[in-house]
């Protein structure tokens, strides 16, 4: 288990959570993070899908932001958009103030699937990175091994990605993206393939590591309560096409554990996202059924 390193990123505060920008959140000079009119189009055979239409947010330094809504409301399209995964758009995206045009090493990726290389031990698979990019290969294990003391797997080093469970190998799949020291983390629903009880490890896991790393962490899930948990702010999107509905500030305390998950005020909150995101399920619903 990673050990424990709490920084608190805000004084204490009331649980609430409240319109985070009541203006245009694209108007923060000192986002790391911009995307400005974003619209994503894609072609299908029964014509268009509008996957993200004219969204616009920003990202602050060190912030944790999640997305979520009701599927298929272009969370991922979003996602790989700010990874440099999604060609062409109308709009446009700056990460650390330069253009996204396509995937680079200060921008880490993780997905449902950790997408380990079988063929290489744990080690190996997390130095892959810094390899790729130059490192030496005693500089490259040592930013492995690191990462290996962090993620708590220093036992499992040498061992190879089938011998670990789904919560180990995605623990490695985040250690892997954090090895270039990227300043952004893309995370697409990270833990959606884990059962409950090593969802709730790896949350806690990722608020450590969080602590630790200081990356700005933009993260996409179906889990309200792993949001609004996670987050220092909740964008939930419409139904199709995708836009930012709300954009939720998220007023915890940190450090925070699942202990917030049963204060009533928590659960009021929790009821209000879910409210409006059922509203929007439903919608995407009748559009998928008017549709087809
Ligand atoms: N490559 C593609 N070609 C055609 N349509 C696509 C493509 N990728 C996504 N879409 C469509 O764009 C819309 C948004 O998809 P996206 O995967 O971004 O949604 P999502 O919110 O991440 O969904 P989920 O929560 O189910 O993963 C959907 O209607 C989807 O069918």
């Amino acid at each position: 288990m990673v050990a424990m390193m709490h920084t608190p990123l805000r004084p204490t505060s009331p649980l609430r959570l409240v319109d985070a920008q009541p203006e245009p959140s694209s108007t923060a000079p000192e986002a790391i993070i911009r995307v400005e009119n974003l619209s994503i189009v894609f072609d299908v055979p029964r014509g268009e899908v509008i996957a993200v239409d004219r969204v616009s947010l920003a990202v602050m330094p060190g912030e944790f932001v999640s997305l979520v809504g009701p599927s298929g409301c272009g969370k991922s399209t979003l996602l790989n958009a700010m990874a440099g995964l999604e060609r062409p758009f109308e709009g446009e995206i700056t990460v650390a103030g330069k253009p996204m045009l396509a995937p680079r090493p200060d921008i880490g990726m993780v997905f449902q699937q950790p997408h380990l290389f079988p063929w290489k031990s744990v080690r190996r698979n997390i130095a892959h990175g810094p390899r790729a990019l130059g490192k030496s290969k005693t500089e490259a294990l040592r930013i492995a091994d690191d990462l290996i003391d962090m993620i708590g797997l220093t036992k499992f080093a040498s061992a190879y990605p089938h011998t670990l469970s789904g919560g180990m190998q995605q623990r490695v799949a985040i250690a892997r993206a954090l090895a270039n020291q990227p300043r952004v983390l893309l995370m697409d629903e990270p833990f959606g393939a884990l059962d409950a009880q090593t969802r709730a490890v790896m949350q806690d896991n990722l608020l450590e590591l969080r602590d630790r790393i200081n990356a700005t962490i933009v993260f996409v899930t179906h889990d309200i309560d792993e949001a609004i948990l996670l987050s220092d702010r909740v964008l939930i999107m419409s139904a199709g096409p995708g836009r930012i509905l709300r954009d939720l500030s998220v007023a915890l305390p940190r450090p925070r554990s699942s202990a917030i998950l049963t204060d009533p005020a928590y659960l009021a909150l929790k009821r209000d996202c879910l409210d409006l995101i059922r509203t929007e399920g439903r919608k995407a619903f009748e559009q998928m059924e008017a549709v087809t």
